[in-house]
C-alpha cells in the first residue's frame, strides 16, 4: 500500500465471498486481490460496505476480512479502505481501532440508520467519536442517504469539519444528488479532501463536476471499461467517454430492471472473475439461475469501443 498518496481513480465495493453454508469465505481473498489488479487494473478497494454486507456481519467477521484484505494488499494495493460503521458508537470505535492497529490506509463511516442523527452537529458529533480512535488513520464520510434516510448535505457537514476532525480526507458521496457535489467540491478547493462518487451508472455526470474518482460494486468486474472511460475524460475524448458510460450503462440498465442488489452482484463478479463468491447472508437471497443467464448474455453482447 502507498500512505500519504490521495485517493483518487477506482476503488472497487468488494463483496465478501461466502461459502454455500453462509460462513465468510477468507481463502479467496488472495486470489480476488490479484483478479482485480490484474484483470480490472483496480488497485483500491472499499471493504465491509454496502456492497460488502458489511451491516450484515458480526464484529468478528468484520475484523477477519479487514485483516485478510490488509495482508493480502500489502504488497499489490494501494489503498485498502476499512468500513467501520455501525449503529452502536462502541462498536464502531472498536472497528476504528482495529482498522488502525492493522495499518489499513483509511477507514470510512456511514451515519447510524436507526436512531438518525438528525442535523450536522449531531453527525459530526458520531464521526468525530469514531475517527478519534484511529487518529493517524485518514478518515472518510460514506455519504449513501438512500439506505441510511440520513439526508444531512454533506455540503453543509463539511464547512469547518477539518476542525472537528483532524483526520478528514474525504467523501464516498453515493447520491444522485450532483448539485451537492459540486458545492462541496467547488467550496473544498484548498483542504485536498478527495471526492469519491458512488452512482456508478453516472460516474461521468460526477467527473465532469470535479469528482476525483469513484466507489462501487460494478469496478469488480467493469473496473477496466471504467478506466478507459477515465482515461477518456482525461484526455479528453468526451464522445469515447460517454461512449463507455453509455456501454456500462446499458448492462446496469438491463440488470436493474431485472432487479439488481448485492445478491446479483455476486453472481456477476462469480461469473466474470471464476471466483466463487457464494451466496449472500439473509436477508438478501442469492441470485436466480434466469437472472445470472440473462445477465452474462447482456455482458457478453455488448461490443466495446477500442479504447484508444
Ligand atoms: C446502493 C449501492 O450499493 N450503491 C453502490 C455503491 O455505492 C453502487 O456501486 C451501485 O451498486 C452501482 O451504482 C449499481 O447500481
Ligand atoms: C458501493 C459501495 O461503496 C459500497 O458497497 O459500500
Amino acid at each position: 500500500m502507498t500512505p500519504g498518496k490521495k485517493l483518487e481513480g477506482l476503488v472497487a465495493a468488494t463483496v465478501t465471498p461466502m461459502t454455500p453454508d453462509g460462513q465468510i469465505n477468507l481463502s479467496v481473498i488472495r486470489k480476488y486481490v490479484e483478479y482485480l489488479v490484474s484483470e480490472q487494473n483496480v488497485k483500491n478497494v472499499f471493504v465491509n460496505g454496502t456492497t460488502g454486507e458489511g451491516l450484515s456481519l458480526n464484529i468478528q467477521e468484520r475484523k477477519q476480512l479487514a485483516e485478510e484484505w490488509v495482508c493480502q494488499g500489502k504488497e499489490k494495493l494501494d489503498h485498502v479502505i476499512i468500513h467501520v460503521g455501525a449503529l452502536s458508537l462502541p462498536e464502531s470505535q472498536e472497528l476504528a481501532r482495529h482498522a488502525a492497529a492493522i495499518g489499513a490506509s483509511g477507514i470510512a463511516v456511514m451515519a447510524p440508520f436507526f436512531f438518525k442523527p438528525t442535523n450536522k452537529d449531531e453527525l459530526t458529533a458520531f464521526l468525530q467519536k469514531v475517527a478519534s480512535e484511529a487518529p493517524a488513520v485518514p478518515f472518510y464520510y460514506y455519504h449513501i442517504p438512500s439506505l441510511t434516510g440520513v439526508k444531512i448535505r454533506v455540503e453543509e457537514l463539511l464547512g469547518g469539519i477539518k476542525e472537528q476532525i483532524p483526520t478528514f480526507q474525504g467523501v464516498k458521496f453515493s447520491d444522485t444528488d450532483l448539485l451537492d457535489l459540486a458545492q462541496c467540491i467547488n467550496k473544498n478547493e484548498r483542504e485536498q479532501f478527495a471526492f469519491l462518487y458512488g452512482v456508478d451508472e453516472q460516474l461521468l455526470s460526477a467527473l465532469a463536476i470535479g469528482a476525483d474518482g469513484a466507489v462501487g460494486s460494478t469496478y469488480n468486474y467493469l473496473g477496466q471499461k471504467t478506466n478507459l472511460m477515465l482515461q477518456a475524460f482525461a484526455k479528453p475524448d468526451l464522445a469515447l467517454a460517454r461512449k463507455y458510460q453509455f456501454l456500462t450503462g446499458e448492462f446496469l440498465n438491463f440488470v436493474i430492471k431485472l432487479g439488481f442488489g448485492v445478491a446479483q452482484t455476486k453472481a456477476v463478479i462469480t461469473f466474470v472473475s471464476g471466483i466463487p463468491m457464494g451466496p449472500p447472508r439473509l436477508p438478501l437471497v442469492a441470485a436466480s439461475e434466469e437472472f445470472i443467464v440473462k445477465a452474462k448474455a447482456k455482458l457478453d453482447s455488448i461490443v466495446w469501443p477500442d479504447g484508444d
